[in-house]
């Protein structure tokens, strides 16, 4: 107990899982805390003390899903292994204890094995430091980071263990916060500077990290931000037992530059000690092993078309937003990916889009390189497949947690590469003209060393563990096949004895065989017992059997057993070499990684371009947006091919684009129309053209866009006490606070939430000033028709309408943009699709139509929405209650009942429904009355 409390002392805030044989053992609160959760018996140690010690344990070989479990609920898992078995306990001076360390620390942020990890999904682990910008998020005083030594000097300093102390520095001055992602399962290691919150807010959401470290002071914000619930809000998330961050930053200005001068390359003190205390609280999970960190690198937002959080979600960027799943959402579209590193390049290249037309140009080229030569793409594709997550393989190579099998698996990874390699150089030598995109080009280091060596060492299918050997071949070591040998002659001997034995006794059934009690022995039934020699020693007594040794065998046995030992303690040290070597290889594997990633997400975004029929789009500085006959990625997937309309979409902000070019669309139409459809196309089109892919249209121009901003119907924000309307206003704002010139914004019903008359003129509002003031490309959905009024009076907004078909009351959606606004909203033809009753679609129609008799007698009224703007006062809509006298009610009973007259068949029709047809048009004209 001494030995577990001990560690337990250690680890405070982990649960602590102390191997004991085979089992996994929790004591005290641990086993409390965690029994009901992991729904195992909660038992005690020496029942008959007087305070006796909670227990629960579960088998070492389950343990993988029951730590899933505990790192599903936020928990900290410190893992402590036996580093020595009882036997050699006993052998060795000093207690006899089994010596216990923990070996690795399991937390959300700190998942290595491949069974906890989603392979198309980064893991990332974030620590945030406030700037000075970043007071917003704290309640009170601003925490603030320890001034950093330069970088080659650690200064000395009072560990700051909770990240609340000392004194911010100057440099941070306008940056809202620091953040760095370290997932440690590839080695990926990331540092960036928001300047606002809303920047931050934007990261969090591309990032979806595991796990947080943050200042006590900022964790209520953050739970504000990420919701109560956060499981990467964990309280265990501290740096208890951790190396001061400080101590670390020569470490970091390292990675970051090979130079090690953090002030050239000018990161910051927050940035740099962000990056410090994710490193520290990294390599605390696993002690005595360094990690695999390739180098760190710089996310700068400005760089990138910025897609927050509400954009991601709103545009079903990574999940749908119905029901939170891949399927249907743009990344799920467009992944073709074969690898999962593939896959997690891809996801990051859809979360951060680049502003950097040269370099999205580049992919463009090798996407186009991979769509002319299909045959060769298809043949890379499948080569592809035989490669495993290289980098992830790597990072646990360092770690020494790689199996056999999975080492077996790199070896699969690497052996694919040359293929790959003289694939893409025949690729390159078809193209006389030009050279192969740089993109496409896996580099010069192919790992060919590593790949030799993993095969002249492993077995064709190497085992799953190392525990019991099997996975060394032969062939690679002179002293392991030796032994082999000699414990398999052993085997030849033991049977040469046996054919001796038998013929010597004339015992026709007498075996050797073996147990773990008594080692080889020779057994003879109970008929034969009489031939047995003299000198045989009898051992054990079955039923139908004795059993005896020689002096003969027992030496024999010895000598199996020691090669057996020495075969397995050979091929152990062997293993230990290879995994020693694999590591060394790290960084190199995690280059071979990317550049096998990149080819992969490029032939993949070929493949989807081919496939459905995908342009490469022309990127332009200048803010246009023109696509020709554009479709929206994944409505036409779930269509089915031909079934979707394409649309023309041209805007263009300031004085560029066509003379029929506006900056500005309103976009009319019915419910169900095709709104939301043309508008979120838009946007995706143009998040792909910045990707580096092509995207669905006959041709497409996109100005660069510095960020999306959506506002998509909300829905009640219960948990932030937000309603509906306020929900969309708070949206509308940090638009219109944060839109610029450069923006793309779609508005897709503002102020539908409140009284018709106040959301009209938060619309009105909205409109001119995101025109006149921001004058960013913008799409406005609405049912507010009074809304197209502003065609005529700002030079930069277009009415259109996405346009029906009516025939006798019924429609027909055509999902065709047209220009202009459109005459009407249809929405009790929509009721009647949706299934609402008859008789309630009748009365609606009396009631819509009285209220437009009531409009068409005071058409004043839509005059009143165009008084003059700026300098007076703005006016509200007025409608005058007036009625010109007539009935619309009964005279639309009366064709109601004339067009069911016409409509109907008197010889074809049975007394039954002629006489149910007769009652319903009585009810017809009986109710036009009441
Ligand atoms: N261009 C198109 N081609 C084919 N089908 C389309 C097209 N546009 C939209 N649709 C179909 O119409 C459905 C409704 O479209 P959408 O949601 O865009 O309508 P809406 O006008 O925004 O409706 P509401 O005003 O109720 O939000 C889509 O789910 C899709 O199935």
């Amino acid at each position: 107990m001494r030995q577990y409390l001990d560690i337990k002392r250690r680890y405070p805030d982990a649960i602590v899982m102390f191997r004991m044989g085979d089992f996994y053992e929790l004591f005290f609160e641990d086993a409390v805390t965690v029994g009901p959760v992991l729904d195992i018996a909660v038992t005690t140690r020496d029942k008959k003390a007087e305070d006796p010690v909670p227990m629960a344990g579960v088998p070492y070989h389950a343990i993988g899903g029951y730590l899933r479990t505990l790192v599903e609920r936020g928990y900290k898992v410190a893992i402590a292994e036996q580093m020595e078995s009882p036997e050699e306990a006993r052998k060795r001076k000093g207690p006899k204890i089994v010596r216990r360390e923990v070996v690795r620390v399991v937390t959300p942020g700190a998942l290595l094995d491949e069974e906890h990890l989603r392979g198309g999904e980064p893991n990332y682990l974030v620590a945030l430091i406030p700037g000075p910008k970043g007071a917003a998020m704290v309640d009170g005083e601003l925490p603030a980071l320890p001034s950093a030594p330069a970088p080659g000097k650690p200064k000395s300093r009072k560990k700051s263990k909770a990240l609340t102390s000392a004194k911010p520095k100057g440099e941070g001055e306008g940056m809202a916060a620091a953040l760095a992602a370290l997932d440690i399962s590839s080695s990926e290691f990331v540092v960036m500077a928001c300047g606002r919150l809303e920047d931050l807010r934007a990261e969090l959401a591309r990032l979806a990290p595991r796990e947080i470290l943050a200042p006590e002071a900022v964790h209520e914000w953050l739970r504000s931000e990420l919701g109560p619930d956060c499981p990467a809000l964990a309280p265990g998330a501290s740096l208890a037992g951790a190396a001061d961050p400080a101590s670390l930053l020569p470490r970091v200005g390292h990675l970051f530059d090979e130079s090690g001068s953090r002030q050239q390359t000018g990161l910051r003190d927050e940035e740099a000690y962000a990056a410090a205390t994710a490193l520290a609280y990294a390599e605390a999970t696993q002690p005595g092993q360094t990690l695999l960190l390739h180098r760190l690198r710089r996310h700068e937002p400005a760089r990138h078309l910025v897609l927050d959080e509400t954009s991601l979600r709103n545009l079903e960027v990574f999940r749908t937003l119905r029901d939170a799943k891949r399927r249907g959402s743009l990344l799920w579209a467009i992944d073709h990916t074969r690898t999962s590193m593939g896959a997690r390049m891809l996801r990051a290249w859809l979360g951060a889009p680049l502003l950097d037309i040269a370099a999205i140009r580049a992919r463009q080229d090798g996407v186009e390189v991979l769509i002319a030569e299909a045959r060769l793409r298809a043949e890379l594709q499948s080569r592809l497949k035989d490669v495993r997550d290289v980098v992830r393989l790597a990072a646990r190579a360092r770690l020494g947690t790689i199996s056999p099998r999975e080492l077996g698996a790199l070896r699969t990874s690497l052996g694919a590469v040359p293929e790959l390699a003289e694939r893409l150089s025949e690729l390159g030598s078809r193209r006389t003209d030009r050279e192969l995109p740089a993109v496409l080009d896996l580099g010069k280091d192919l790992l060919r060393d590593v790949y030799k060596l993993l095969d002249d060492t492993l077995v064709d299918d190497p085992p799953a563990v190392a525990r019991d050997g099997g996975m060394i071949r032969s062939s690679a070591d002179e002293v392991l096949a030796e032994q082999r040998e000699l414990a398999s002659g052993g085997r030849d001997k033991l049977a040469a004895i046996e054919a001796r034995e038998r013929e010597a006794t004339d015992i026709p059934k007498l075996r050797i065989k073996h147990n773990n009690v008594f080692g080889y022995f020779l057994e003879v039934s109970k008929a034969h017992v009489k031939k047995v020699p003299k000198n045989w020693v009898r051992k054990q007594t079955l039923v139908n059997a004795e059993r005896y040794v020689t002096d003969e065998l027992a030496k024999l046995e010895a000598k199996i057993l020691d090669a057996q030992t020495i075969a397995l303690q050979r091929e152990q040290a062997l293993f230990e070499s290879v995994r020693a070597k694999v590591s060394d290889a790290g960084e190199r594997l995690v280059v071979l990684g990317d550049a096998l990633a990149r080819l992969d997400v490029l032939a993949g975004l070929a493949e989807v371009a081919e496939a459905y029929d995908y342009v490469r789009p022309e990127l332009a500085e200048e803010p246009v947006l023109d696509i020709n006959e554009g479709r929206h990625v994944v409505v036409e997937r779930m269509l089915g091919a031909g079934r979707f309309v394409p649309n023309d979409t041209e805007l263009a902000a300031g004085t560029h684009g066509s003379v029929d070019a506006a900056r500005l669309w309103v976009v009319t139409g019915p419910n169900m129309g095709g709104k939301s459809t043309i508008m979120r196309q838009v946007a995706l089109i143009a998040i792909l053209a910045h990707v580096g892919s092509f995207v669905p249209a006959a041709a497409a121009r996109v100005g660069l866009i510095d960020r999306v901003f959506t506002r998509v119907g909300a829905a009640d924000d219960l948990g932030r006490g937000e309603s509906t309307f306020m929900v969309e206003m708070r949206e509308t704002a940090q638009i219109v606070a944060q839109a610029s010139p450069r923006s793309l914004v779609l508005l897709d019903e503002i102020g539908r939430g409140t009284a018709t008359f106040d959301g009209l003129a938060l619309a009105w509002a909205i409109t001119e000033h995101l025109h006149d003031q921001v004058g960013c490309r913008t799409m406005f959905a609405t049912h507010y028709h009074e809304l197209c009024g502003l065609e005529a009076r700002l030079a930069g907004v277009r009415n259109v309408h996405v346009a029906v078909h009516e025939h006798r009351g019924k429609i027909v959606f055509l999902h065709r943009v047209e220009q202009g606004a459109a005459g009407r909203s249809y929405g009790i033809q929509v009721g009647r699709l949706a299934g609402l009753p008859a008789r309630l679609l009748r009365r609606a129609q009396r009631i819509l139509e009285r209220l437009e008799a009531q409009e068409r007698a005071a058409p004043s009224a839509q005059l009143d929405l165009f008084a003059p703007r700026a300098g007076s006062e703005d006016e509200a809509p007025v409608t005058n209650p007036a009625t010109d006298g007539s009935d619309p009610e009964r005279a639309h009973a009366v064709r109601e009942v004339v067009d069911a007259l016409e409509a109907c068949d008197p010889d074809t029709l049975s007394p039954r429904d002629a006489h149910s047809l007769l009652y319903r048009l009585v009810d017809t004209l009986v109710d036009s009355r009441t």
